[in-house]
């Protein structure tokens, strides 16, 4: 990327920060504080409204020349989203819904520009299908009881134990892990070659 910026993900999933690490972008990390809140129950503009709030959120105590990343994942099963489970029955109720079953998977990613006067602001979704084997009680139990749901949309962790269950999928497998790195890099280059064209 052609200038000097600085980059702020305001995010406090490790996955994320992993995975911009692995594209040579160490952010600072701010997260945000806001108590999400979402008007629509469509699973696209729910992870836009969520990722909109966050980045902007962060923005708001930016200098200029900085670039806020917020990020929102979710689950999506028949049109229904999956958030986070809030306890392991949940996370198994989740579990029990997704096996044996494809669903969508959608991460919603906003970019803020903070500059001089005014923001600029880039917002896109990016869908990725997943298709899961049929798991057996016992197995959908084990999983659900251990940690690893916990903080994590649909309940379940592609990078982790749940592989053993993902019959395939159809998309960007980073953007099930919580940010479809490759889209934001490419989002990122042409809003500052914009920004570049208009000095
Ligand atoms: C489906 C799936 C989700 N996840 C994670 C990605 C996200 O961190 C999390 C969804 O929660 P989010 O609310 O999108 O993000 P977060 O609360 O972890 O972080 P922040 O709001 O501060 O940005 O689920 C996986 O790690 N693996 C998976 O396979």
């Amino acid at each position: 990327m052609k200038r000097m910026m600085k980059l702020v993900l305001a995010s406090a999933s490790p996955r994320r920060k992993e995975l911009l690490a692995q594209i040579g972008i160490t952010p600072f990390i701010e997260p945000s504080t806001i108590v999400e809140k979402v008007t629509s129950t469509v699973p696209e503009e729910v992870v836009l409204e969520l990722s909109s709030q966050k980045a902007q959120d962060v923005a708001q105590h930016q200098e200029a020349g900085t670039i806020v990343i917020g990020a929102d994942t979710v689950v999506a099963l028949d049109g229904q989203i999956l958030l986070k489970p809030v306890s392991h029955e949940d996370a198994y109720r989740m579990l029990s819904m997704l096996q044996g079953r494809n669903h969508q998977v959608y991460t919603g990613v906003t970019m803020v520009s903070c500059g001089q006067r005014e923001n600029k602001v880039k917002s896109f979704v990016e869908k990725t299908e997943v298709t899961v084997y049929p798991m057996s009680e016992e197995e959908i139990k084990a999983y659900a009881f251990s940690e690893e749901p916990m903080d994590k949309a649909g309940a379940y962790g592609i990078q982790g134990n749940y592989a053993a269950f993902v019959k395939g999928i159809t998309g960007d497998y980073n953007n099930v892990v919580g940010l479809p790195v490759g889209r934001v890099y490419q989002e990122m280059k042409w809003m500052l070659e914009q920004e570049g064209n208009n000095d």
